[in-house]
């Protein structure tokens, strides 16, 4: 893999809250340019902490990656403030979507576009093109947050990221709590944000199904460290996989079969 392709690295990722819980110990995976890469495992395996460490947000929840490096574009992100990570075009959409509930839907919209300095031109010229990916979000524009559906406030959380034009976009679990179809609409929209405006993408999902028909790649976790790593046509083919991750079995991977460690 040429360095150049790769727009984020995490190397042998620990991380701790508090000095005293230790919520990863050894967590790598690439990432390379416009790629879609999901970010598997079962509740507490890791992949919120993952995603803040990522954005340099653990400090905020007294947490600290104890070892390890994550480099986006070659840059180590902990001497980036999460304010010059957004600005230098690392966006998270955080978990539970936060939409600002008594802004309406193109308030928060614009909101997002507020950290770089741009002129009301551009804005506008952003909100359209947020409105050609959700239009949804067009018809309810002059809505307040607060009064849309789950749907409707994980795409404005979207959208609001977007328009910092994001290169690479951090999502955690975007599929939390909505209906089936929404959830379709909602990756199929992100993979033609990745396939038309080239956009990269990390998603943490316990929706594995869903993350390997929309990832290139995957990495799964399991107790903080990783467990396995390849294409997301691999990973659904692979039987250990298929029964823990697409639901017929409860056994973790790593005491299902030993796993060759990943590279
Ligand atoms: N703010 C925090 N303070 C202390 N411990 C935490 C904190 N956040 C997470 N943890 C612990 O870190 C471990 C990993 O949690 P994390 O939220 O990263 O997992 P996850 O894979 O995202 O799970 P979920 O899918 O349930 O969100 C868990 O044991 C959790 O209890």
């Amino acid at each position: 893999m040429a360095n150049d392709d790769i727009l984020l690295s995490v190397d042998n990722v620990h991380a701790t809250y508090n000095h005293a819980i230790t919520a990863l110990h050894g967590v790598s995976f690439k990432l390379r340019r416009g790629q879609i890469l999901a970010l598997l495992g079962a509740n507490g395996a890791g992949k919120t902490t993952t995603l803040k460490a990522v954005s340099n947000l653990l400090p905020a929840e007294r947490g600290q990656v104890s070892a390890g490096t994550i480099r986006f574009e070659g840059v180590d992100v902990a001497r980036r403030r999460p304010g010059d990570l957004v600005r230098a075009g690392l966006v998270q959409v955080l978990e539970g979507r936060h939409c600002f509930r008594s802004l309406t839907v193109e308030e928060n919209l614009v909101s997002g576009g507020i950290g770089r300095s741009a002129s009301g031109g551009e804005i506008k010229a952003d909100l359209e093109q947020v409105y050609g990916y959700f239009p949804r979000l067009k018809e309810k524009r002059r809505t307040l947050s607060g009064l849309t559906s789950g749907g409707e406030q994980q795409m404005t959380a979207i959208g609001r990221a977007l328009m910092s034009r994001p290169r690479l976009l951090v999502l955690d679990e975007p599929s939390m709590g909505l209906a089936p179809l929404v959830v379709q609409d909602i990756f199929l929209t992100l993979r033609r944000l990745n396939r038309d405006a080239g956009l990269t993408i990390l998603v943490a999902e316990q929706n594995s199904a869903v993350a390997l028909k929309y990832a290139d790649e995957a990495t799964v976790l399991e107790n903080g460290v990783t467990v396995l790593a390849g294409s997301a046509t691999e990973l659904r083919q692979r039987e250990d996989v298929r029964a823990f991750y697409l639901g017929q079995k409860p056994q973790p991977l790593a005491e299902a079969t030993p796993i060759p460690a990943v590279a």
